[in-house]
């Protein structure tokens, strides 16, 4: 079993017991805020800046714990002070310890859109994601077969959502965009073998369509990278470990942002 299958197995059970516990229809009654998908694109890609999405990250498969986390809420107020375009929040219990509750606390505390990054395999969980004031939705190309993508992502955007469909190599990007896609992630890190590829956003960033928002996701150490990734193509970073584990996240956020609106990378950006 990959790691992922392993992932995924665990997440199907967890999500039995809240499906057991929380009827979809009352997912559906708290699924009230309104969330804004175009103000989503529109800070996701910015014409003279790479947008970075902050992440509240626990643990990982790959590294074990992180960092602990007291307030996930205060470290994402860092992150939105530091000039973060979105939070991600890790919301898989098993492998990240993470939770919806972790969602709820920084949706409550920030006003930049959140991110829920967990292993999506059913609509439930869009719907939980909605319920939970999430604007967008890591949708895994890699985990899904192409129906069930297709439907995941149709599901994200027709509640008012916007997926960020997660792809490791050219088939997944050609599955992401014909699904719809409208923000395709590269993820650096392959989630079946836990291998990191920090080369790999530049060698798929040409396939992924102009109208396409693009995001470099994993493996991010610093400034000097999201200007690499800038230059390779990226309207975004997605970074994690980083920015959990230097201790000082609001100017960790704010130097990735410096970087990726460095005068240097004008020429690289068209507006
Ligand atoms: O901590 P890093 O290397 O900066 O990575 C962040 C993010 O890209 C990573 O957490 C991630 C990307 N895709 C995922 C899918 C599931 C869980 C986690 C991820």
């Amino acid at each position: 079993m990959s790691v992922l299958e392993d992932i995924v197995a665990g997440v199907r059970e967890d999500l039995a017991e809240r499906e057991a516990r929380v009827s979809l229809d009352a997912l559906k009654e708290r699924a009230t805020a309104v969330p804004g998908a175009l103000e989503c694109l529109g800070r996701l890609k910015q014409a003279d800046a790479v947008s970075v999405i902050a992440e509240v990250k626990r643990s990982s498969p790959s590294k074990g714990s992180l960092a602990s986390i007291d307030d996930p809420a205060a470290l994402a107020v860092e992150y939105e002070t530091g000039g973060a375009s979105a939070i991600s929040v890790l919301t898989e219990q098993r492998r990240f310890n993470g939770s919806l509750a972790d969602l709820d606390a920084v949706r409550g505390r920030v006003d930049v859109p959140v991110l829920r990054k967990d292993f999506i395999v059913t609509p439930y969980q869009v719907w939980e994601a909605r319920a939970h004031g999430a604007d967008l939705v890591l949708i895994i190309v890699a985990a899904l077969e192409q129906t069930v993508l297709e439907s995941l992502v149709e599901r994200v955007h027709s509640l008012g959502m916007t997926a960020l469909v997660e792809a490791h190599n050219l088939e997944e990007v050609r599955r992401a965009v014909d699904a719809g896609a409208r923000v395709v992630g590269v993820n650096a890190r392959n989630l079946k073998t836990l291998e990191l590829d920090r080369g790999l956003f530049r060698s798929l960033a040409e396939y992924i369509p102009d109208d396409v928002i693009k995001i470099a996701e994993s493996g991010i150490r610093g400034p000097h990278d999201v200007m690499e990734m800038a230059r390779a193509g990226a309207d975004g970073v997605l970074v994690g470990e980083a920015l959990v584990t230097d201790g000082a996240p609001r100017a960790s956020v704010a130097d990735l942002v410096a970087a990726g609106s460095h005068p240097s990378l004008r020429s690289v950006r068209p507006a």
